[in-house]
């Protein structure tokens, strides 16, 4: 039996190490449904948009709020590397938050159910994952071994049961899945649940995506050890005076799993499942997306090419070498590459400014918000 975890135990909370990041350019009135779940933890609301939008939070949230005018005050000149007009700009809030674990979650994503219509804690989940080690060396056929009722099958080496740390955990969707806008356009009626297509239904399951295999990262139902992993979660150069959008939580995906591979530690995908309930426009998402669509087909041979240096020993490192990189391969392919990859670098700096000691004073300053 996998020791190191068994779940079993309760979950433990991580009330105090873990904040919830949303980005939003709307009310939040999505978070009564949540309120059971995350009432006890302290969220960090990044409005995108207009700053002068007032944006209504319901009442007994512990939170801080952040606009454009605030990351402005914050960043200086170094706020020129966090979006606009696009959800990328959530991670402004991964920078400026001091806690271990960040949950960051779309405003218009709600509990789910699962297949016994029990509500989905999708944080507690997410924690479990966290929690608990991953495989990415060795494919387990029974999934995760850590869960209940599973545990490494015939034939997995002793040698490598005690698994990896896991850095990254990457929950699902039930009723609008994350299709881009061509999927969108084509199958406008799909829903991802038992009534309409069964072969897109709640799968109970978890798994490490092995090394050396690259995902689609979606940022909507996403959690992460900031501690470890947090400076390469950079949604890049999206949305207002971009040539791309929505295309930021899979840049920031592609850059996280190379640098996971190169450090050891794993990133899981399946459960929690949360119900997304908004399909945006499919047309403009096209708009959005299409240079994104075109990119990708030099940008995945690219990630999957990258091997990162011995000597880069920590996430920052990593990330300034695949900057470098990103700036040689695929300027190439178009300039905005060259600005993306400026933009990987001024992320970098802001992060280590922020993160300092003295980086705290900047944080001291924070607007708006509402602590207990
Ligand atoms: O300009 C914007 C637009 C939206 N937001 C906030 O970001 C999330 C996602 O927005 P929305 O749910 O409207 O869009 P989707 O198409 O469903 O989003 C998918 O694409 C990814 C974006 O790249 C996202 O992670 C996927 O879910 C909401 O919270 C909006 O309020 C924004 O901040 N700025
Ligand atoms: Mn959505």
């Amino acid at each position: 039996m996998a020791q190191w975890y068994s779940s079993v135990k309760p979950t433990p909370m991580l009330k105090a190490e873990l904040d919830i990041v949303i980005p939003t350019i709307r009310n939040l009135d999505f978070l009564e449904m949540w309120r059971p779940f995350f009432e006890k933890y302290h969220l960090i609301i990044v409005q995108d948009g207009d700053p002068s939008k007032d944006i209504k939070i319901p009442e007994g949230f512990d939170y801080e709020l952040y606009n454009r005018d605030d990351i402005n005050r914050i960043l200086g000149p170094k706020a020129s590397c966090i979006s606009f007009k696009d959800s990328a700009c959530r991670c402004f809030g991964y920078m400026v938050s001091k806690k271990k674990y960040i949950y960051t979650i779309d405003d218009d994503c709600f509990v789910a159910k699962d297949p016994s219509g029990k509500e989905i804690n999708a944080l507690e989940q997410h924690i479990k994952n966290l929690l608990s080690p991953s495989i990415p060396h060795f494919f387990n056929t029974l999934y995760d071994p850590f869960r209940d009722g599973a545990d490494f099958v015939r034939g997995y080496p002793f040698s490598m049961r005690e698994g990896a740390t896991t850095a990254v955990s990457h929950g699902l969707w039930l009723n609008i899945p994350d299709y881009d806008a061509p999927t969108q356009l084509v199958k406008p009626l799909e829903r991802n649940s038992r009534k309409f297509d069964l072969s897109l239904r709640y799968v109970d399951a978890v798994m490490t995506i092995p090394k050396g295999t690259l995902f689609p990262m979606c940022g909507m139902n996403l959690a992460f050890d900031r501690e470890l992993i947090g400076p390469a979660m950079y949604f890049g150069l999206m949305g207002d005076g971009q040539p791309i959008g929505r295309y930021d939580d899979m840049w920031a995906g592609w850059c996280v799993k190379v640098i996971c591979d190169h450090m050891g530690w794993g990133v899981k995908t399946g459960l929690p499942y949360i119900w997304h309930s908004k399909a945006s426009n499919p047309f403009m998402n096209l708009k959005k997306e299409y240079n994104g669509i075109f990119w990708q087909e030099e940008a995945i041979p690219f990630f999957q090419s990258v091997t990162l240096p011995k000597e880069c020993t920590s996430v920052q490192q990593c990330y300034l070498e695949l900057a470098n990189l990103v700036k040689e391969k695929l300027g190439k392919l178009d300039p905005y590459f060259i600005k993306l990859a400026t933009g990987m670098v001024t992320w970098i700096e802001a992060w280590e400014e922020l993160n300092s000691t003295e980086g705290t004073e900047a944080k001291a300053k924070a607007p708006k918000g509402k602590n207990d």
